[in-house]
């Protein structure tokens, strides 16, 4: 073990109400909109084939004609209310939205630079906009902030000169001021999600993280702040020296999965998912594959019943309308949750070995267990195999609890439900079943309370 001052400060998961609501949330929204929307992708007439909020970083386009994007920025089309509506619909119980992205533009009126909202030709805070639209559909709202900063002179990538280390110090201390401003300004905020922490420069400020990382917790209690923000003493990110997580909730799934409980490595985590393959903000022109509601779902399944969180981003364009694309998935996946989510809030991982039919997920709560079905066995029979002594008493579906499902136990205690359905589900479905352990299991007269 090794003696580390700005380590993680905590093994293992937090335990309080806060971090118990965010481990319970199972889906949530990424809003990814600042002025890359404008050129969405395209300057010149020439398409640009990388993550459309990076068009900055790219060589067809001047530092100068993306800088003063800003002076054009009049979303008409904006709507807090009608995003907010729409992510109820789809069912995400929290939202992460971009204040500021490496770009550095803010989409609040930071008293600590030009380069905001307030001057452009919308004028309006568009955070404090959303977080009062989100905040009154109750979808709790957390604030995504990039520490990646191209329009500060004092951000660097990696500290070569004196000159570059004085002037780090002013843009260390312009962070933490723009940070207590957006927590004093929208103090409902349940976290921050940080972004843009990867650069050497930053890797070197382990006490002034560690001090700052205090010092935003103290202002708000129970804040919530992943794995992406604080480094080690000798630089490491996300795990310190020692392997230890730092931060609640580990950040390094982005647009990739666990496949195994084991690599989660008993820490909450959340999969932040684009709906193109490598789109955050918005992109006229999406090409290669396009995800699916089924193929979304499956994801957001498959983070739940390994103990995390889904968060699917939407990148809403120039003029603050969300695309047709993503209406259309918003309400496929909401029509699902609207069914099946049980099986998804409060939810998390069993620890019954995965089987090929989809997943287990079971209630935090009430211990309830349900089985996500993506691959229909031609056979019609479903093997369960629990744990020693655990039988299975009932199962059916959730959408039909009085077509109770046959089961047959096995000499080696496994379980076969037989369900043949008539015609092929178009979409996943979910069957409960019910053990001999079940406190909700209403007819076992040997259930002693506990
Ligand atoms: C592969 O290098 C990346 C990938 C994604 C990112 C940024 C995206 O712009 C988006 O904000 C995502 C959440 N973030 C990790 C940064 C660097």
């Amino acid at each position: 073990n090794i003696t580390l001052k700005y380590g993680a400060e905590r093994i293992g998961k937090r335990t309080d109400q806060p971090m118990q609501d965010w481990r319970n949330y199972g889906l949530g929204q990424f809003i990814h909109w600042g002025v890359y929307a404008i050129p969405g992708g395209h300057w010149n007439g020439k398409y640009y084939a990388g993550a459309a909020e990076w068009i900055r970083s790219w060589e067809g386009m001047p530092n100068e004609a993306y800088d003063n994007l800003y002076k054009e920025f009049n979303p008409k089309n904006f709507n807090a209310n009608a995003w907010a509506k729409q992510a109820k619909e789809l069912g995400a119980k929290y939202v992460i939205i971009t204040t500021k992205h490496h770009d550095g533009f803010c989409l609040w009126p930071s008293e600590y630079t030009d380069y905001t909202i307030a001057n452009t030709p919308y004028k309006k805070d568009i955070i404090g906009a959303l977080v009062e639209a989100y905040d009154k559909q109750g979808i709790d709202v957390y604030l995504y902030f990039s520490i990646i900063d191209w329009n500060h002179f004092g951000y660097k990538s990696k500290l070569v000169t004196d000159k570059d280390r004085t002037d780090y110090e002013v843009f260390k201390e312009f962070t933490r001021n723009q940070l207590i401003e957006l927590l004093t300004r929208y103090p409902e905020t349940k976290g921050l999600w940080f972004d843009g922490t990867w650069d050497a420069a930053w890797k070197e400020q382990a006490s002034y993280v560690y001090d700052l990382d205090k010092e935003l917790r103290e202002m708000i209690p129970g804040l919530i702040i992943g794995s992406r923000f604080r480094p080690d003493d000798y630089g490491n990110r996300h795990f310190d020296a020692n392997g230890n997580m730092m931060g609640d909730y580990e950040q390094g799934w982005e647009r990739k999965m666990p496949n195994t409980i084991e690599e989660v490595h008993g820490n909450d985590w959340d999969c932040v998912m684009t709906i193109p393959e490598n789109q955050w903000g918005y992109h006229s022109d999406w090409r290669g594959h396009v995800k699916t509601s089924n193929e979304l779902i499956e994801m957001l399944v498959k983070a739940v019943a390994l103990d995390g969180n889904f968060v699917l981003n939407f990148g809403p364009d120039g003029l603050g309308t969300i695309r047709k694309e993503e209406t259309k998935l918003a309400k496929q996946v909401g029509e699902w949750m609207k069914v099946n989510s049980t099986a998804i809030y409060n939810c998390g991982y069993l620890d019954w070995e995965k089987q090929d039919w989809g997943y287990f997920t079971t209630n935090r709560i009430t211990q309830e267990k349900y089985m996500v079905v993506f691959n229909q066995p031609i056979s019609g029979v479903y093997t369960v195999k629990t744990k020693k002594g655990v039988s299975i008493e009932k199962a059916y579906l959730l959408d039909n609890p009085g077509l109770e499902l046959s089961i047959e136990k096995t000499y080696n205690n496994e379980f076969l439900i037989q369900y043949n359905p008539e015609n092929h589900p178009e979409e996943p479905f979910v069957m409960v079943i019910e053990t001999n352990k079940d406190q909700n299991n209403s007819d076992n007269q040997y259930l002693q309370p506990k």
